[in-house]
């Protein structure tokens, strides 16, 4: 029996893990095998997504539209090759990636014929600019989607939201646009009611680099951080930032994780669970435009939320 796969895109901090998260927690029953994909060096995003032990694959350190094609491709043979097999594969891009590229490579005969392409699902900031949607990478993810989930659908303005839906309607009229808050999406807009059904091969647009225009700068710390000097940092570096995301041990409450998000210009924390063992007590992961930040000024600016050793 194929395994359809879910592709997840759109571009950095939109709420992608969200919706792989939601989809994970609400399964009833269907096994989904998850592939993650952080462009950084270190992983943050599998261990945002709920039950990361078993079933969640991760892939960091590139991203899966060029430097990490090939393991992407080594990753579903792998997970087709277990026992039981899953019955979905969910794969969540890095929001720099390009899904047309990826989608090329799932066009590949011997993993379309056991894992074929069922959806593409692009997921956009509802609480963004509509004028933001003009950039060439979200033009190219939302081209590749079949559906469009705009999420944070409860931070935006019924304004905002129809602005953002006119858009999107522009570039892509052929997509299933749907409001989605806190990353629920209607499974059956993702997932096929026929599991015989192979689904059509696609057509994809010519390849273009996607990766080249963001770096990622990780940092990590075997101490806690202070969490008011950890805010000051933040705020800080902000401005130079597309995208933040980090967990981390603080001074104030030794032996609890929390977790810190900047994504679209809003920063949150929120309680993360109990440290992993074997991992930094601190870790965070600062995405920017090319040339934007420097490695000594994350170290700099960092070093400073923690005790001197
Ligand atoms: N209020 C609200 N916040 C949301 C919603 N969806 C996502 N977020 C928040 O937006 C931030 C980014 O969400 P993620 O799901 O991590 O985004 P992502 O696209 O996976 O991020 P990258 O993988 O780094 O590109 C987090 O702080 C989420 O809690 C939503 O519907 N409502």
């Amino acid at each position: 029996m194929p395994v359809p796969i879910l592709l997840v895109a759109g571009f950095l901090g939109a709420g992608k893990t969200t919706v792989v998260n939601h989809l994970l927690a609400h399964a009833q029953g269907r096994r989904i095998a998850a592939v993650v994909n952080d462009f950084g060096a270190v992983n943050i995003d599998a261990e945002l997504i709920a039950g990361a032990s078993d079933g969640v694959v991760s892939l960091s350190n590139g991203c899966i539209c060029c430097t990490l094609e090939g393991d992407l491709l080594r990753t579903l043979a792998t997970l087709l090759r277990r026992d039981p097999r899953p019955e979905f594969i969910v794969i969540e891009t890095s929001g720099v990636a390009d899904p047309s590229d990826i989608v090329r490579n799932l066009m590949d005969p011997v993993v379309w014929k056991e894992a074929p392409l069922e959806t593409v699902l692009c997921v956009v900031d509802a609480t963004q600019p509509a004028a933001r949607l003009d950039d060439a990478l979200l033009r190219s993810q939302l081209r590749a989607a079949d559906v469009v989930a705009l999420s944070k659908a409860d931070l935006a303005s019924a304004e905002q939201r129809a602005q953002v839906r006119d858009s999107i309607r522009a570039i892509r009229p052929a997509a299933v646009v749907v409001d989605a808050i806190n990353g629920e999406v209607p499974s059956a807009l993702l997932f096929p009611a026929d599991l015989d059904r192979v689904p059509m091969p696609r057509e994809t647009e010519s390849r273009r680099p996607a990766v080249d225009r963001f770096e990622t700068l990780s940092w990590t710390s075997e101490r806690p951080v202070r969490l008011p000097r950890l805010q000051q940092a933040i705020g800080r570096l902000a401005p130079k930032l597309a995208r933040a995301k980090g967990l981390f041990e603080t001074v104030e409450q030794p032996g609890r994780l929390m977790v810190f998000q900047l994504a679209g210009g809003r920063a949150t924390l929120a309680a993360g669970g109990t440290p992993t063992p074997g991992q930094p007590r601190a870790r965070i992961v600062f995405i920017a435009e090319m040339g934007v930040l420097s490695r000594a000024e994350i170290d700099a600016t960092m070093e400073g939320c923690v005790e001197p050793g």
